[in-house]
């Protein structure tokens, strides 16, 4: 029987590159990049679903396609009249990726407004994974439906995978974006925090205070990214510190984080231990930072 991963968020139009002002087209976004790498890293017995919105004109077509053409399921994406996907462009400054957003009005941010819809696209899944960047771009109403089909689907016997992905440009406040992060990672199994980015939020001073502040959420596995130093793979009872392999060559760090996550989750899925899943997830994340935009060739990271 087919075992059933739903990944729900938003999916961009990305211009990357720059150089000369030319830029390459791809779509990306921080869930749809982790569900890329997981259907890369997972056998034919998983389905790999994409839960979106997207719009009717042709780009939200040719997601439509791209997806499909990549074994990605499409099932459950909404299709909204008079609606776009969003768009972002990369640039580098100071070794690291930045974004700039065009998405206020994107389809995505409706992708919450039907609850029998958002249970039936959950229904039967074995993993869920969302993110921050899923709820910072949903209306409070929207928030709370998707939370409670999040809700339904884990009693229902799901895993529920949630990287806290902090955009404060998202957020009304810093205050808001903290809460509604973690009110949504105390439903979680696995929390896939970046230390840098909760570090100035949430005051924590090294991985282990990020790790222990969802642990004591309840949060069973938590997987605390910190760029290049050692990962921290923290539950109850274990830590496990894992360095990436040294000399990666960094051409555009775009979806390292959701790289690692997605590389990460198939490895445990895979029933490999929280050191094995860490490496893998190092492995594949040091592959995308070599190549520009967040989605490399599948084959490049079997
Ligand atoms: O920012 C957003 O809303 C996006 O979804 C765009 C990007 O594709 C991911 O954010 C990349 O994520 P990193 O793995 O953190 O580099």
């Amino acid at each position: 029987m087919t075992r059933r991963i739903v990944s729900i968020g938003e999916c961009m139009i990305e211009m990357s590159g720059g150089e000369d002002r030319s830029y390459r087209l791809g779509y990306a976004g921080d869930t749809l990049n982790s569900a890329w790498y997981l259907r890369a890293l997972l056998g034919k017995d998983w389905s790999v679903d994409y839960v979106t919105a997207l719009g009717e004109d042709r780009y939200s077509d040719d997601i439509r396609a791209f997806l499909k053409d990549n074994g990605i399921g499409t099932g459950h994406i909404k299709a909204i009249a008079n609606r776009r996907p969003g768009l972002y462009m990369i640039h580098q400054e100071k070794g690291d990726r930045h974004f700039t957003y065009w998405r206020d009005t994107s389809a995505a941010k409706l992708l919450a407004d039907d609850k029998k819809a958002l249970s039936d696209a959950v229904e039967g899944a074995e993993l869920v994974y969302f993110s921050g960047i899923t709820l910072a771009i949903l209306a409070p109403r929207a928030r709370g439906r998707l939370l409670g089909a999040i809700v339904k689907a884990r009693d229902n016997g799901a895993r529920i995978a949630f990287d806290t992905n902090l955009r404060p440009a998202l957020w009304s406040s810093p205050r808001v974006m903290a809460g509604v992060l973690t009110a949504a990672a105390s439903l979680c199994d696995i929390v896939l925090p970046t230390h840098s980015d909760e570090a100035p939020l949430f005051g924590d001073k090294t991985v282990d205070d990020t790790a222990d502040r969802y642990l004591e959420l309840g949060v069973e596995e938590v997987v605390v990214k910190d760029g290049s130093n050692e990962a921290l793979i923290a539950t109850a009872h274990e830590r496990v510190r894992v360095a990436p392999p040294p000399g990666a060559k960094v051409v555009d760090a775009t979806g390292a984080g959701d790289s690692f996550n997605g590389a990460y989750l198939s490895a445990r899925l895979n029933g490999k231990s929280l050191r094995e899943a860490a490496e893998a997830a190092h492995r594949t994340a040091g592959i995308v930072i070599g190549h520009k935009g967040a989605l490399v060739d599948p084959k490049l990271v079997q």
